[in-house]
């Protein structure tokens, strides 16, 4: 069952009981797999088991996970085949330390997450063999815990492992997401699909967390929807300049996919709320470090993560 050629994955762990994570462990739940949900908060995964987590509006579903825990350390007892992380980025390399302990050949994990770089932290630590990453496609926001609601839902959502070896595996697991209702597609070009995700993220989250904006509002407003497009415009600079392909059509097809998340707050917006840090390093920290590689000035990212930087200080 986990030699190369034969992986079947029959069991997943979900670190991270926000909206990401609760998507991912009910729709797995519900297309037959052992499921464990896992979360340091133990208020937010215990509607998980009963009634089961619920799902609204792009998705609608209510469905039970199999058991949760709020220790990475507990999957020691019955490590699961795949580890799936939908924690924000900052705390990836923790869960990667955890994991490291009662990780065994033939386990994979997937970063489940924005920003970019997220899957290196995870190779840092248990390896390149191991890890995938891929690149989430819906927008989603906790009502209550475990009470998604999900305003938009754009499949496929991608993901390819660092490993070449490991792509059978990948195989694997883009069909048992699929055959669960998250249609996910193995690619050969994740960096690119990274980046086509990061630019927006980097252009909105910031901008909607510090004015306390939706998506909608942030891109209409006369004058925060400058910002926005001077952020796009840079950040597609840096990609070009270390010659990470967007595609030709990058620039309409960003404007109409963040048009259309609409009322949505983007997940920085839900850290500043409750004071949680963000994952600004992983956003505008690394468009940054890209733009120093290459030789790009980064004027529009340098300002937008220091308001960002300075109003998280406070939290
Ligand atoms: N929300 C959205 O619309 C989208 C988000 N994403 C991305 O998906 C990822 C997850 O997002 P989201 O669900 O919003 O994140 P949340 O922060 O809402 O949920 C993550 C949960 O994981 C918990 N957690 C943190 N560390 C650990 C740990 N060591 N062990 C167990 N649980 C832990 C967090 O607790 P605590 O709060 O105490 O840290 C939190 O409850 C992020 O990278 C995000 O950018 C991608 C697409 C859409
Ligand atoms: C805004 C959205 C849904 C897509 O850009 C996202 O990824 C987030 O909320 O972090």
């Amino acid at each position: 069952m986990k030699e190369k050629t034969g992986f079947n994955p029959q069991s997943f762990a979900v670190i991270g009981a926000g909206p990401v994570g609760c998507i991912v462990a009910a729709f797995l739940a519900k297309g037959g797999y052992d499921v464990t949900l896992c979360d340091v908060i133990p208020e937010l995964i215990e509607p998980a088991t009963t009634p089961g987590i619920i799902l609204e509006g792009a998705e609608n579903l209510q469905q039970a996970v199999t058991r949760t825990c709020t220790n990475v350390d507990d999957l020691a007892a019955n490590p699961p085949d795949v580890i799936i992380i939908t924690v924000k980025a900052t705390a990836t390399p923790l869960i990667a330390s955890a994991i490291e302990s009662f990780y065994k050949e033939g386990m994979y994990v997937v970063s489940w997450q924005n920003g970019i770089d997220t899957e290196l932290d995870i190779a840092k630590i248990l390896g390149k063999k191991p890890v995938m990453r891929a690149v989430v496609n819906y927008g989603c926001g906790l009502v209550n815990p475990g009470h998604v609601r999900i305003p938009f839902h754009h499949p496929p959502h991608y993901i390819q492992e660092l490993d070449p070896e490991s792509a059978p595996a990948t195989e694997a697991i883009a069909e048992a997401f699929t055959k669960s209702g998250l249609a996910t597609s193995r690619t050969d070009q994740i960096v690119s699909m990274v980046w086509r995700k990061s630019v927006m993220n980097a252009s909105t989250n910031p901008v909607c967390a510090v004015t306390d904006m939706t998506l909608g509002e942030a891109l209409t407003d006369p004058f925060v929807s400058q910002a926005v497009r001077g952020l796009v415009k840079e950040c597609i600079k840096v990609a070009r300049g270390n010659e990470i392909s967007l595609g030709w059509d990058y620039y309409p097809y960003c404007m109409e996919y963040m048009m259309g998340g609409g009322a949505h707050k983007p997940s920085m917006a839900s850290d500043f709320a409750m004071k949680r840090r963000t994952e600004i390093d992983y956003l505008s920290g690394k468009i940054i470090e890209y733009g120093e590689q290459a030789g790009i000035e980064t004027p529009c990212n340098t300002a937008i993560r220091a308001y960002v930087k300075a109003l998280e200080a406070k939290f």
